[in-house]
């Protein structure tokens, strides 16, 4: 069985801090960060309101994500081995990727992969407070969150909503603790659903 499980939405949303725990209690587990296919900063287009336009799709190489998910669902196991995951011996059936990122329901040839979607959300004051003690490769320029965050995270979102695509809202305001609880239990739920 396999299963990918998107770990999604708001930038400091608690998507990595969230990921991370399941990942240790998952079996199989491997993860697939969206980060981590942010285009080279002399790609990314400057937007009219003069800030560089990183929070929108174009500013990731979702082909070369999308190869890589691909690369998993031939070989689990090959690519569990590969990136330092051990395959468990009672659970050795069950393969698990769990892709992490703030913009994962947007790109058409992802979206139906999923067997579950979550969608972590913090108000809006919280997800500034948080954002503004964190350190990016390419810190924020002052203005950022407003003028281009914010905006592109509404518009994304009311066009998944539009779509019709179906997700499991977390309140991202809830304890580390409370939120690993709670979606292990729902995955685990759903892996026995799907056995
Ligand atoms: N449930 C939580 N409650 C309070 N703060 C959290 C929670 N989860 C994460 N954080 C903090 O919020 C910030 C962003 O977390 P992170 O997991 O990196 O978010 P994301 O990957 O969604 O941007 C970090 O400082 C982290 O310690
Ligand atoms: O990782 C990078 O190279 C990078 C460079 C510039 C900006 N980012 C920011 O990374 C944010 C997504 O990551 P996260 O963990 O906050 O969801 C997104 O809102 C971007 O504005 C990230
Ligand atoms: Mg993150």
């Amino acid at each position: 069985m396999k299963v990918i499980v998107g770990i999604a939405r708001m930038t400091n949303g608690g998507k990595t801090t969230l990921t991370n725990s399941l990942l240790k209690s998952l079996p199989n587990c491997c993860v697939i960060h969206q980060d981590d296919f942010f285009k080279p900063q002399d790609q990314i287009a400057v937007g009219e309101d003069g800030f560089k336009q990183w929070d929108v799709l174009e500013s990731l190489d979702m082909e070369a994500m999308l190869s890589t998910v691909q690369a998993w669902a031939r070989n689990p196991r090959k690519f569990a081995r590969a990136h330092g995951v051990s395959v468990h011996p009672d659970f050795s059936d069950t393969h698990i990727l769990i892709l992490e990122g703030f913009l994962l329901y947007s790109y058409k040839p992802l979206v139906d992969l999923f067997s579950r979607r979550y969608f972590l959300t913090v108000p809006y004051e919280e997800c500034k407070r948080r954002r503004s003690t964190r350190n990016y490769e390419v810190p924020d320029p002052p203005g950022l969150f407003d003028g281009h965050v914010w905006p592109m995270y509404q518009k994304y979102k009311r066009e998944m909503e539009a779509n019709g695509v179906e997700v499991v809202y977390l309140d991202g305001t809830k304890s580390r603790e409370e939120l690993f609880h709670q979606v292990l239990e729902d995955i685990q739920n759903s892996l026995l659903n799907h056995s």
